[in-house]
């Protein structure tokens, strides 16, 4: 479970982006992230994987305190979390294989378990026959998978994803919230940031909006909500 309790973010310039959010998301739930650009849909998810830290208030995810986690302790926190992004943060001289498998030699698994667990994760997003190619050789869609088969390799409960949509064509887009929704029906939480209208008002979710640094609005279900 993820739980923000009165959660306040003001930035050295002064920008508050966040100003006391209070949202319980259970495990596996899917839920949109939505709102105006500059809303602090960003600062609301990279507080959640501890990219930022909250100027006051709580954040737990699965009983981890993240305000209060120490440095030493984030590994750890980011097995548990697996982070997808929009411009895919791929390592551009590792190839797709050598690319999620870095995320299982950071925490020192066994060679033979990190073949295994990779060789899962690439077929699930389709990737088998492109193992062995490099990010500037996949367009852009193929790029986004390897990217989420990094972020679910070691298996975490929660994926959060900022506009994983974002640089993909709507064809593409389909494509990849195909593979968010199957990651969300083995009972991994999703959580995604996301401008993508027809998308929202298509796979209906749980919409959480964010305007000013508040939440506006929480529906189970409900609509996207803006002209963009
Ligand atoms: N590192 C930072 N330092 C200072 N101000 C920041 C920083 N990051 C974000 N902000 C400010 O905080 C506010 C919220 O930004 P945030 O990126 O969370 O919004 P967003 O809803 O994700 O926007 P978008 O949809 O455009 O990505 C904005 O006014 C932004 O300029």
């Amino acid at each position: 479970m993820i739980e923000m309790k009165n959660v306040y973010k003001k930035y050295p310039n002064g920008v508050v982006a966040a100003n006391g959010l209070d949202i319980k998301i259970d495990s596996g739930e899917f839920v949109y992230v939505v709102g105006p650009s500059g809303a602090g849909k960003s600062t609301f998810i990279k507080m959640m994987y501890r990219e930022e830290v909250p100027t006051s208030g709580e954040i737990t995810i699965n009983g981890m305190n993240l305000a209060r986690l120490q440095k030493k302790r984030i590994p750890y926190l980011r097995r548990q979390v697996g982070v997808v992004f929009q411009d895919f943060k791929l390592l551009p001289r590792l190839n797709v294989y050598e690319n999620v498998a870095f995320a299982l030699e950071v925490i020192e698994e066994p060679p033979k378990k990190i073949k295994n667990k990779v060789n899962d994760v690439l077929a699930l997003v389709g990737l088998t026959q492109k193992a062995r190619m490099f990010p500037d050789e996949l367009s852009g869609g193929e790029q986004q998978r390897v990217s989420i088969a990094r972020s679910i390799v070691n298996v975490p409960k929660v994926v959060i994803a900022d506009e994983p949509t974002g640089n993909l064509d709507p064809e593409t887009s389909w494509e990849i919230m195909r593979i968010f929704e199957q990651i969300n029906t083995r009972g991994t939480t999703i959580v995604m940031a996301t401008h993508n209208k027809e998308i929202v008002n298509a796979i209906r979710r749980r919409v959480i909006a964010i305007e000013g640094g508040l939440i506006t609005r929480d529906e189970y279900g409900g609509e996207y909500g803006y002209e963009s």
